[in-house]
């Protein structure tokens, strides 16, 4: 059934990270606790052999869309967004890398001498060879979100499955930081989340997953051992299907 998650269907895996998460409560750039203990739950997946892609958001350096002052250019100012979310993928590798870690980061935008041009091909190859490998620069245009990166990604590399790592448990009824009468969604199908306009996820993102039948699972970060629970749990987080 193609509205039951099955973990042993799970090989190869795309992950969505959103930025915020690295600032931790504190709300600096990195918290070095919590990712100490995200890139510990990376490790954990990698060390089961799934092959992992990550696509990590720039939200707790830059975003260009909520960007206050509108006079400003937003091709420009999506432009600060995507480069935050390649630095953001050379700390996360860096520090995955000094855990003993191999690590490929490729970047959609062209900055030669820190990262490598993502091609599929390339990716392909590494992620077949076990590194862990990091997709940065977001799609490489404007107007776009990391989400929607994200299930590009998954959807041109072939991935089982994009997980979402977000701040809360899963899909609700309604934004459940905003009304408190949100009811949780243990499973929905893409036509619901689109219908229902369900803002988890942006619905670019949804609307492409959706085209190319690529599963989704949300599920709450804010414990990273709650990663490898998501994979190997069919009852945590919420499954998004076609
Ligand atoms: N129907 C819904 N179900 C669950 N969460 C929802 C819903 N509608 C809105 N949200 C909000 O979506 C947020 C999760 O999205 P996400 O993790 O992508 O945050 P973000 O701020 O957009 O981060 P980024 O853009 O860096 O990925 C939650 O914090 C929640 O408040
Ligand atoms: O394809 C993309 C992806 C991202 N951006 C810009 O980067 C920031 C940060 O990404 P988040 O998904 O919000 O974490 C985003 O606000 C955009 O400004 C982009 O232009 N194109």
């Amino acid at each position: 059934m193609k509205n039951v998650y099955k973990s042993e269907n799970i090989h190869r895996v795309l992950l969505k990270l959103s930025g915020e998460v690295l600032s931790g409560k504190k709300g600096i750039i990195y918290d070095e606790t919590v990712i100490d203990s995200l890139t510990d739950a990376i490790i954990t997946v990698h060390n089961q052999n799934y092959e992992l892609g990550i696509v990590l958001g720039g939200g707790n350096i830059f975003r260009g869309g909520s960007w206050k002052n509108k006079n400003l250019n937003r091709v420009v100012l999506d432009s600060i967004g995507m480069l935050a979310t390649i630095q953001n993928s050379l700390y996360m590798a860096e520090i995955l890398i000094s855990k003993g870690i191999d690590c490929a980061i490729f970047s959609t935008l062209a900055v030669d001498k820190v990262v490598d041009r993502y091609t599929p091909q390339l990716a392909s190859s590494a992620l077949e060879q076990g590194k862990v490998c990091f997709f940065s620069g977001g799609t490489g245009n404007p107007y776009f979100t990391t989400d929607t990166a994200a299930v590009l990604r998954a959807v041109e590399l072939q991935a089982d499955i994009v997980l979402k790592a977000t701040n809360v448990d899963g899909l609700y009824s309604a934004d459940p930081k905003k009304d408190k009468n949100a009811h949780f969604i243990s499973s929905a199908s893409f036509e619901e989340c689109l219908q229902k306009r369900l803002g988890v996820m942006d619905l670019t993102a949804f609307s492409l997953a959706m085209d190319n039948t690529m599963p989704i699972k949300i599920f709450n970060i804010s414990q990273p051992q709650m990663l490898i629970e998501a994979l190997t749990n069919a009852e945590t987080g919420t499954y998004i299907h076609p």
